[in-house]
C-alpha cells in the first residue's frame, strides 16, 4: 500500500508496530541501506515493510540481502500481525529473541544465511501457523526443542548448516504436510521410523550428520520423494530392490560416504526421472546395471567411486555402451572398484556433455579409444593406476576444455602426443610412472595454464624443451625426475618464478647450473641430484631463501660451497655428496646442524662439524685466527670495545636524564629502544617527503626511512595527532608494544619517538622495521594503477603466509605475559600483515589491540586465519579444503571456548600444506 508522505509516521499507523521498527533500526547497520525508514513516510512505505491495507499493520518485514548487521530486538514480538519475516542473506548475530513466539500469525519465518547463534527459541512454538521455518546457515546450536512438536502446519523444516546435537525427534513423523526436511548439523542417533509417515514429503536431507543404523525401510516407500541425501554418515544396510518403483519421482538419490553394502538396485530405472545418483565411498558389489541406468535419459551425475563393483562375467567394460543412452550426462565416477577389460571404443559415444571422466585405480587393461576425442566437453580425465598400454591416442588433443590429465602409473609408451599442445586450459597434467619414450614434444609449452607437471619415472631422452620451463604458470611443480633426458637445464627456468618444487633429479643434464634458476624464488624444493651438473653453486642462488631442501648430490659440481647456504632461514636437508667441493665449509644454518646435511664425497672440503669427519682445514687459516688472538690484536680491540661500551652507557644515562627532565625538543624513546630524535627522523626521511610515503592509515602516514646513524631501512609512522583518537592509538600501541616479547612474524619495533616538530607542535612516532614486499592486501587485491598488477601469490605462499599469522597470533594468545588480542586483522583488507624480504608476514599495527584482561569483545582475536586462505581453495585437495574451513569456521566461533586454539591452528595449518605438498597420491620420494 502506498501512502501519501507523512511528517510523522505515528499519525497514520500503529504506535507499537512503528515502536517495534525503530527499535529493529536501531540494532542494525549500515544505516544508509535503512535511511527511508525515517519520519518523513509513513512506515508501510519503508523499504521492506508491507503493511495490511486495511489496518495499516505491518504483515510482512523482507529485508533479505542487503549486507546488514545487527541484531533481532525483543520487541520484534510486538509486530503481532507479521505472517512472513525475510532475512536471508545478512549478517544478523545473537539470539532468536523468545518473543518471536507472540507473532502467532506467523507463516513464514526466513532467517537463514546469517550468523544467528544460541538455541532455537522452545516460543516458537507458539507460532503454530508456520509453514515455513528455514534457519538454516547459521550458528544454532543445542537440540531442536521437543515443543517445536506443536507445529503442525510446517512444510518445510529447514535447519541445514548449523551446530544443532542430539537425535533427529521422532514427532516431526507427525507433521504430515511436510514437504521438506534438511538438517546438515552434528545429529546422532538413527532416523526415526516415524519419518516414514511423512507422505507428503519430497525432499529429505541429512547429509553430514553422524546419524548411524538402517534407513527405515518405509522412507524409501515415500512415493512423492524427490531428493533424497544421506551422504558422510555411518549408515548401513542394502537398498531394496524395488526401491525405483517405490520411488518413481525421485530426482537425486545420494547415499555416498556411508556404509551400504549389497548390490546396486536395477529398479533405478523406473525413476525416470533420475538426475543424480551418489553411491560413492561404500561397501557396494556385484555389477553397475548400466543396461538399466541406460534408460535414465534425464541422469547428469553417476558416482559409485570407491566400492567394491566389477565387471561381472563379461570381464570386460562393454556394459558402458549402455551409457551412451544417457544423453545428459555430464560426471561419470567408477574409480577406486575392480572393474577389469579395456575401453570399448564405444566410450566415444558417451554424452557429449560429459565433463568428468573418472576411472582411476581399477584393472582397466588395453588402450585409450582415438574416440575418446568425441568427447568435446571433457574437463578431467582420471585414468591412473590402472595397466592401460599402448600409445596415448592424438586425438587427446581434441579436448581443449580438458583441466586435469590423470594418466599416470599405467604402461603407456611411445610418444606424448604433440598435440598436448593444444590442451591450453590443462592445470594439471600427470603422466609419470609409465614407458613413455622419445622426447618431450616442445609445443607442450603452449600449456599456459599448468600449474602442476609431472613426466617424471619414464623413459624419456632428448633436451629439455625451452618450452616447457618457460611455462610460467607452473606453480606447485615440475617433475622430470628419473627419465634419460640431456643437454642443459634451458635458462628459461628462470621464468619459473611461481614454482615451489622443481625435481629434475636423475636424468642425464649436463653443463652447468643455469644462473637464472636464482629467479625462481618461490622454490621450497630443489632436486638436481644424479645427474651430470658442473661448474659452481651459482652466486644467483642466494635470492632462493624460501628454500627448504637441496638435493645436488651426484653431479660434477666444484669450487667453494657459497655462505649463503647457511643463511637461508628454512633450509632443513641440503645434500651435496658426491660432487668435487672444495675449502672450508660454512658455519651457519644448517651446517651447523649434522642431522640435515650431507656432503660425503668430497675430499678436498675440510672443517665442519666433528660428526661430519672432515679433515681440518689447511694451517694458513688457523694462524691468521691464532694472529687474530695475539695480545697484540686482543689488547686494543678490548680496550675499544670497554670504549664503545662505555661511551654508549653513557649515552643512554644522558639521554635517561633528559628524559626525566621532559626536555621541551628532546625526544623519548623507550627502555630497549633504540634512541631517534625528530631530527634523525627528518633526516632519514628526506623531510618526510612524498617520495618516502608508504601510505596512510586511519591515524597517520608511514614514510620510509634510512636511519644516518646504522643505514637501516626503516618505516616511520608518524601519528597525525589533528587526528581524534591519534594521540590514544599512539600511547596504546606503545604500551602494547613494550610488552611484546619478539616473535619471527611480528613486525619489529625499533624505537618510538615522542617530540615537538620544528613549528612546535607534538611530534608522535613509531618507527619499524621495513618491510619490502608491503602489505599482504597489496598482493591479495593489487590495485589497477598499480605495478603490483604483476604479483601473485602461489598457493603455498599463501598457506605459509597464514601459518606466519597463526604463529604471531599464537605468540601473542600465549607466549607473552599477559595475553594480547590483536582486534584488527581484517581478512577483507589484511594490510596490518606485511611481507618481508623473503616473503615472511610480520603482523603489525598493535593500536587496537587490547591485553586480554581489557578486552571487550575477545571474539576479534582470531579473524585472521581466512586472510591468507582467501581465493586459495580451489587449488586445495578437497579433504585440506574441508579442513581450512573448519580451521577457519572453528576460529571464528563465537564463544571463545569453541575457538581454536592458535597453537592447534598453526599446527593444522603445517599438515595442510605439507599434505598438500604431498597431495596426487604420488608415491613417496627418497
Ligand atoms: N613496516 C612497514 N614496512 C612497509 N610498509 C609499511 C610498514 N608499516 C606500514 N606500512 C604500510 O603503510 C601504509 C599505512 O599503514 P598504517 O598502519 O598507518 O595504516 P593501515 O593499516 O593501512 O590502515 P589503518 O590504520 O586504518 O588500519 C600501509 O599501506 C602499510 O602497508
Amino acid at each position: 500500500a502506498t501512502l501519501p508522505p507523512r511528517a510523522s509516521g505515528s499519525t497514520f499507523g500503529n504506535e507499537t508496530d512503528l515502536a517495534a521498527l525503530l527499535d529493529l533500526k536501531k540494532r542494525i547497520t549500515p544505516l544508509h541501506v535503512m535511511s527511508s525508514w525515517n519520519d518523513s513516510i509513513h512506515f508501510c512505505s519503508w523499504v521492506g515493510v508491507t503493511c495490511n491495507n486495511s489496518t495499516n499493520r505491518v504483515i510482512i518485514l523482507k529485508l533479505n540481502s542487503k549486507n546488514l548487521v545487527g541484531s533481532l530486538p525483543p520487541s520484534i514480538g510486538n509486530l503481532s500481525h507479521l505472517t512472513g519475516i525475510n532475512l536471508v542473506n545478512n549478517s544478523f548475530s545473537g539470539e532468536i529473541p523468545q518473543e518471536m513466539g507472540r507473532l502467532q500469525s506467523l507463516r513464514s519465518l526466513n532467517l537463514s544465511y546469517n550468523s544467528f547463534g544460541g538455541k532455537i527459541p522452545t516460543n516458537i512454538s507458539h507460532c503454530t501457523q508456520l509453514s515455513m521455518l528455514d534457519l538454516q546457515h547459521n550458528e544454532i546450536t543445542g537440540s531442536v526443542p521437543d515443543q517445536l512438536s506443536s507445529l503442525m502446519s510446517l512444510n518445510h523444516l529447514w535447519l541445514t548448516i548449523n551446530n544443532l546435537t542430539g537425535t533427529i525427534p521422532n514427532w516431526i513423523g507427525n507433521f504430515s504436510s511436510l514437504k521438506s526436511l534438511l538438517g546438515q548439523n552434528n545429529f546422532h542417533g538413527s532416523i526415526p521410523n516415524e519419518l516414514g509417515r511423512l507422505t507428503s514429503l519430497e525432499s529429505l536431507g541429512l547429509d553430514s550428520n553422524n546419524l548411524s543404523g538402517m534407513v527405515p525401510s518405509s522412507i524409501y516407500n515415500i512415493s512423492s520423494m524427490s531428493l533424497f541425501s544421506v551422504l558422510d554418515n555411518q549408515l548401513h544396510g542394502e537398498l531394496p530392490p524395488n526401491i525405483g518403483i517405490n520411488l518413481p519421482n525421485l530426482q537425486l538419490f545420494a547415499g555416498g560416504l556411508n556404509k551400504f553394502t549389497g548390490t546396486i538396485p536395477t529398479s533405478f530405472s523406473n525413476s525416470s526421472r533420475l538426475r543424480a545418483l551418489d553411491l560413492g565411498y561404500n561397501g557396494l558389489v556385484g555389477t553397475l546395471p548400466a543396461a538399466n541406468l541406460g534408460r535414465l535419459q534425464r541422469l547428469v551425475w553417476i558416482n559409485f567411486s570407491h566400492n567394491r563393483l566389477e565387471s561381472g562375467k563379461t570381464g570386460n567394460l562393454n556394459f558402458l555402451s549402455f551409457l551412451a543412452n544417457c544423453t545428459s550426462l555430464q560426471s561419470l565416477a567408477l574409480n577406486n572398484n575392480h572393474f577389469e577389460g579395456e575401453l570399448p571404443r564405444s566410450i566415444g559415444n558417451l554424452s557429449t556433455q560429459l565433463n568428468s571422466l573418472v576411472l582411476g585405480r581399477n584393472l582397466i587393461r588395453g588402450s585409450i579409444p582415438d574416440d575418446i576425442g568425441n568427447l568435446l566437453s571433457l574437463n578431467v580425465i582420471g585414468m591412473e593406476q590402472n595397466y592401460l598400454s599402448g600409445i596415448v591416442p592424438d586425438g587427446i588433443g581434441k579436448l581443449q576444455k580438458l583441466v586435469t590429465l590423470n594418466l599416470r602409473t599405467n604402461r603407456f609408451s611411445g610418444l606424448i602426443p604433440s598435440s598436448i599442445g593444444n590442451l591450453t586450459s590443462l592445470t594439471l597434467l600427470y603422466m609419470y610412472e609409465n614407458r613413455f619414450a622419445g622426447s618431450i614434444p616442445p609445443n607442450i609449452g603452449n600449456c599456459q595454464s599448468l600449474l602442476e607437471l609431472d613426466l617424471s619415472n619414464n623413459n624419456m631422452s632428448g633436451t629439455i624443451p625451452r618450452e616447457l620451463v618457460g611455462i610460467s604458470s607452473l606453480s606447485i611443480s615440475l617433475y622430470l625426475s628419473n627419465n634419460y633426458l640431456t643437454g642443459s637445464l634451458p635458462s628459461e627456468v628462470g621464468d619459473l618464478i611461481h614454482l615451489v618444487e622443481l625435481d629434475v633429479s636423475g636424468n642425464k643434464l649436463s653443463s652447468e647450473i643455469p644462473t637464472t634458476l636464482g629467479h625462481c624464488i618461490m622454490l621450497m624444493h630443489l632436486r638436481l641430484e644424479g645427474n651430470e651438473f658442473e661448474g659452481t653453486i651459482p652466486q644467483s642462488l642466494k635470492n632462493l631463501r624460501s628454500l627448504e631442501e637441496i638435493d645436488i648430490s651426484r653431479n660434477n659440481l666444484s669450487g667453494q660451497i657459497p655462505e649463503f647456504l647457511g643463511k637461508f632461514p628454512f633450509l632443513h636437508y641440503l645434500n651435496l655428496s658426491y660432487n668435487d667441493f672444495e675449502g672450508e665449509l660454512p658455519k651457519e644454518g644448517i651446517f651447523s646442524n649434522a642431522s640435515g646435511l650431507s656432503v660425503i664425497g668430497n675430499n678436498r672440503l675440510c672443517g665442519g662439524l666433528p660428526k661430519l669427519r672432515l679433515h681440518a682445514c689447511s694451517i694458513k687459516k688457523s694462524h691468521s685466527s691464532q694472529r687474530l688472538l695475539a695480545p697484540k690484536v686482543v689488547i686494543p680491540i678490548a680496550c675499544a670495545l670497554a670504549f664503545i661500551i662505555s661511551l654508549s652507557c653513557f649515552i643512554v644515562a644522558r639521554s635517561k636524564v633528559k628524559k626525566s627532565r621532559g626536555g621541551p625538543v628532546g625526544s623519548r624513546s623507550y627502555e630497549g629502544w633504540k634512541s631517534i630524535s625528530y631530527l634523525e627522523l627528518v633526516q632519514s626521511t628526506g623531510g618526510f617527503s612524498m617520495d618516502n610515503l608508504i601510505g596512510s592509515g586511519s591515524f597517520g602516514s608511514v614514510y620510509k626511512g634510512v636511519l644516518p646513524t646504522d643505514g637501516r631501512v626503516v618505516a616511520v609512522k608518524v601519528f597525525n595527532l589533528q587526528q581524534r583518537g591519534a594521540s590514544k592509538s599512539f600511547i596504546d600501541e606503545c604500551k602494547v608494544l613494550r610488552s611484546i616479547l619478539p616473535h619471527r612474524n611480528l613486525l619489529k619495533i625499533i624505537s618510538a619517538c615522542s617530540s615537538i616538530d620544528n613549528q612546535g607542535n607534538n611530534f608522535n612516532s613509531l618507527i619499524f622495521e621495513f618491510m619490502e614486499n608491503g602489505s599482504l592486501d597489496s598482493w591479495l587485491h593489487p590495485r589497477d594503477d598499480d605495478e603490483s598488477q604483476s604479483k601473485r601469490l602461489s598457493l603455498i605462499r599463501r598457506l605459509n603466509i597464514a601459518i606466519d599469522v597463526a604463529s604471531a597470533l599464537d605468540h601473542l594468545h600465549h607466549l607473552c605475559e599477559t595475553t594480547i588480542v590483536h582486534c584488527d586483522l581484517k581478512p577483507s583488507n589484511p594490510s596490518n600483515v606485511l611481507l618481508g624480504e623473503d616473503m615472511v608476514a610480520h603482523v603489525g599495527d598493535f593500536g587496537l589491540a587490547r591485553f586480554l584482561l581489557e578486552a571487550s569483545d575477545s571474539s576479534s582475536q582470531s579473524q585472521t586465519i581466512s586472510a591468507g586462505l582467501k581465493g586459495s581453495i580451489c587449488y586445495i585437495p578437497p579433504e585440506n579444503g574441508l579442513s581450512q574451513i573448519h580451521i577457519g569456521l572453528s576460529c571464528s566461533a563465537l564463544s571463545p571456548s569453541e575457538q581454536m586454539q592458535m597453537n592447534v591452528v598453526v599446527n593444522k595449518m603445517k599438515a595442510t600444506r605439507d599434505s598438500y605438498l604431498n597431495f596426487r597420491g604420488r608415491r613417496k620420494r627418497s
